[in-house]
């Protein structure tokens, strides 16, 4: 094995010196079970994220050496690893769906993040474990490569978000709806602790462990909770919050997760676990994003109240902590306002207002319903809408409005709208060319559309890794306008029209 340095300052160490530490592995021993990964046959680099890398000192270069390749892999554990997998519960698709837990992700331990705080690395596809009922443990190069490059995309555009630092593969089959080759993404996130890991303990009736978890949960990722007086409700509260501006952040940029099951929720309220999301294109408010969900439960639309049912299952599981259900319920209703709130200052930025008036909220409906009768594209809109003019010579704005008109069936329905919009600028004195580099901070032009991840896959099944590395570069600056790179924002080519995402990962 070639050691390598790993740091991009100090002292070159080796991938079995990573300083790992494991608080989670120091809970009772009914919360997970220590196991080793699963080694993979003649794994390789496939790709690693410089700025998920940095946050861990890490330098991603160096990710690419045998030994960090193995250590990504499964193949070989850091000597102060202390390799785990997390048991869990879950309501799947409204369900209660009994114990699940880490069925395929390997927990090594943290590496000091920024400013010290711990981020743990997670490798997904190391192997079985006692929690992967039929499952094989292992994940696809495929669906890897989509969890990477969306946690990537997500996080630069201000969502949190678990992050991936790197995708190893290995030659190795595995069966879904025809064989495919393995790969293992590493995760990195403060804490893969989710809803289901509490519902477990509630619906298993073990008070004493569910305390345990939230107390293991406030001591270390919420401590100013800590002297509460009642830190359980107030943990409810804040994790509650913190979900209702996650999911109004989705909302503002078309995300769709798709699989919105309460293991897949995570108790920081970080975007957890990309399987088959997506990003909304023709825009259809009812869009289903995952072909597995045929009620579409989960669909664009959905999206908010199911948020708000996850938190409610966690309030169940937290009940026997918080004591009373007044008390619960307090908390829960936090989410209707901090989502209301989150969207309202979204879309004033997106529209690129700087006031408020009462009747924003129906020209916010109003410009949903046009794009939603029109299937306008929802990011190619959004970004568009930054070149409509408010201070050009009246007898010029047909001209300028065009492009953006032209995404419009039925031309009228953008005339009406652009009007009280423009109406509604020119009441707050709104200028062009401050308005516009404003609003371009905000829209993204660039989205991981799913013809782009499958442009990026197609070519890494031969063994071609570069599109993987190219469509990066240009999902961490989604809202540059990099003119070099303007395909990367075009609409979907036509045989993109047959790609389905499933559960199938
Ligand atoms: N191939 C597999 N082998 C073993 N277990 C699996 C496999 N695929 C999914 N599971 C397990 O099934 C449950 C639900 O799967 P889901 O697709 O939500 O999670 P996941 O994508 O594996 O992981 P995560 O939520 O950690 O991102 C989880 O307990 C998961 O570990
Ligand atoms: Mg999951």
């Amino acid at each position: 094995m070639t050691p390598s340095p790993h740091q991009s300052t100090g002292t070159a160490i080796t991938a079995d010196d990573l300083p790992l530490d494991n608080s989670f592995a120091a809970l009772p021993p009914d919360f997970h079970t220590r196991l080793m990964p699963t080694p993979l046959p003649a794994p390789y680099f496939v790709a690693a994220s410089a700025k998920a890398a940095a946050l861990v000192g890490l330098d991603a270069r160096a990710l690419a050496a045998d030994d960090f390749v193995a250590v990504f892999t499964g193949n070989a554990v850091p000597a102060r690893a202390q390799p785990l997998a997390a048991v869990y519960s879950g309501h799947q698709f409204g369900v209660w769906a009994g114990q699940l837990g880490d069925g395929r992700a390997i927990l090594l331990g943290a590496l000091p993040g920024p400013g010290g705080a711990p981020i743990e690395l997670q490798l997904k596809g190391a192997g079985l474990t006692p929690y992967s009922r039929m499952g094989d443990g292992r994940a696809v190069l495929r669906s890897s490569i989509r969890e990477y490059l969306c946690s990537e995309a997500i996080a630069a555009l201000g969502i949190p978000t678990t992050r991936a630092l790197v995708i190893t593969g290995s030659d190795k089959g595995v069966m879904r709806e025809t064989v495919e080759t393995s790969a293992v993404v590493t995760r990195m996130a403060p804490s893969f602790v989710r809803f289901g890991s509490f519902e477990h303990w509630f619906y298993r009736d073990k008070p004493e462990q569910l305390r345990i978890l939230a107390d293991y949960v406030i001591a270390n990722f919420y401590p100013e909770l800590k002297d509460a007086p009642n830190p359980y409700k107030e943990l409810l509260a804040e994790v509650t919050r913190r979900t209702a501006r996650m999911i109004a952040q989705w909302q503002a940029v078309g995300f769709m997760h798709g699989v919105m099951n309460t293991d897949n929720m995570s108790i920081l309220g970080l975007t957890l676990d990309y399987g088959p999301f997506g990003f909304m294109e023709a825009f259809d408010a009812n869009h289903i994003c995952n072909h597995t969900d045929q009620q579409g439960r989960y669909s664009y639309a959905n999206q908010p109240q199911v948020g708000h049912w996850n938190c409610y299952a966690l309030g169940q599981a937290l009940l026997p902590l918080i004591g009373a259900v007044e008390d619960a319920q307090d908390a829960l209703d936090v989410y209707q306002d901090a989502f209301a709130r989150k969207t309202d200052e979204l879309l004033h930025a997106k529209l690129g207002l700087s006031t408020i008036e009462e009747n924003d909220t129906i020209l916010f409906d109003a410009m949903f319903k046009i794009m939603h009768d029109n299937h306008v594209d929802f990011t190619l809109f959004f970004r568009g809408l930054a070149r409509l003019r408010v201070d050009a010579p009246e007898s010029d704005l047909p001209a300028l409005d065009a492009p953006l008109r032209d995404q419009f069936i039925a031309r009228e329905a953008f005339d009406a709208w652009a009007a009280t919009y423009r109406a509604r600028l020119r009441r707050e004195h709104s200028v062009d060319a401050e308005r516009a580099p404003a609003m371009d901070r905000v829209n993204p032009k660039y989205v991981l559309r799913n013809y782009l991840a499958q442009v990026a896959i197609d070519k890494a099944q031969h063994k071609d890794f570069s599109e993987i590395d190219k469509l990066l570069a240009v999902l961490e600056r989604p809202f540059d306008e990099q003119p070099e790179n303007a395909a990367y924002a075009a609409l979907p080519p036509d045989w993109a029209s047959h790609l389905e995402v499933s559960c199938s990962s």
